[in-house]
């Protein structure tokens, strides 16, 4: 389809056998961005999107000029992938794959980037995107720090609720798991008095997970918590 943003711009479903092509973009726009070094050769690349070509949503954007210059790969939910070569920049491409995205998942979405990669994080937020939680890049494969965005849609507050529900459901089954420890630690104590510095240490470990919050707030977060499964505890004996 034509896009608002120029004629000479087109946006089309991704064929099967482009992988070799989009793993070229992908690489391309990686390496011109402000980003940690793709852990992955070309040859890797295009095999993992040869398989995604056959699962995921991809949407690929043609320049006139240059043949495929971007493409967008789409999860439920998530988006995976955006990248748009930098021959290509300042055309209105990454802004018109993010409008279709925007379209095709109306209910709102989320995305990582790299909390190194400064323009896409400005780019992203001028487009309405927020900024949700940070990591120390422990869980992805290039072990750096990046953070979560989200898309909130047609209905934010329903979309962000939506996210809080999920966590929801993890903290639920965590406090579950951590009260039941309290409750085990309890008969091998010889007193039943609370312990200040293991509780301090408790929230410190815990700050090194949740630096938004801060020692100082998770220690109260974390004294609520001790304090009602204590109590939990002890009603059940
Ligand atoms: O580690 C202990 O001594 C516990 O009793 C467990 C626990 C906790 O739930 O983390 C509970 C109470 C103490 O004040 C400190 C820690």
């Amino acid at each position: 389809m034509p896009t608002d943003a120029s004629a000479d711009l087109w946006l089309r479903p991704a064929e099967p056998g482009e992988a070799a092509v989009l793993a070229g973009v992908h690489l391309q726009s990686r390496r011109a961005a402000p980003m940690p070094d793709p852990v992955h050769d070309e040859a890797d690349v295009t095999r993992w999107l040869a398989g995604r070509l056959e699962s995921d949503e991809v949407w690929v954007a043609d320049l006139a000029d240059h043949g495929v210059v971007g493409y967008a790969r789409l999860t439920p939910g998530w988006l995976d992938d955006l990248y748009v070569v930098p021959v290509a920049a300042r055309r209105g491409v990454g802004t018109a794959l993010l409008d279709l995205v925007k379209a095709r998942e109306p209910a709102g979405f989320c995305l990582w980037v790299f909390a190194s990669n400064t323009p896409a994080r400005a780019f992203y937020e001028r487009h309405g995107l927020v900024e949700l939680e940070s990591t120390d890049g422990s869980a992805n494969e290039e072990r750096a720090p990046d953070v979560r965005l989200a898309w909130p849609g047609a209905e934010p507050l329903r979309f962000l609720r939506g996210l809080v529900d999920d966590v929801d459901a993890q903290l639920g089954d965590l406090l579950a798991r951590r009260a039941a420890l309290t409750r085990a630690i309890q008969p091998f104590k010889t007193t039943t008095s609370r312990d200040p510095g293991r509780e301090r240490a408790v929230a410190e470990a815990l700050a090194t997970r949740a630096p938004e919050l801060g020692v100082e707030r998770l220690e109260r977060i974390a004294h609520a918590i001790i304090t009602e499964s204590l109590d939990a505890a002890a009603e059940r004996s």
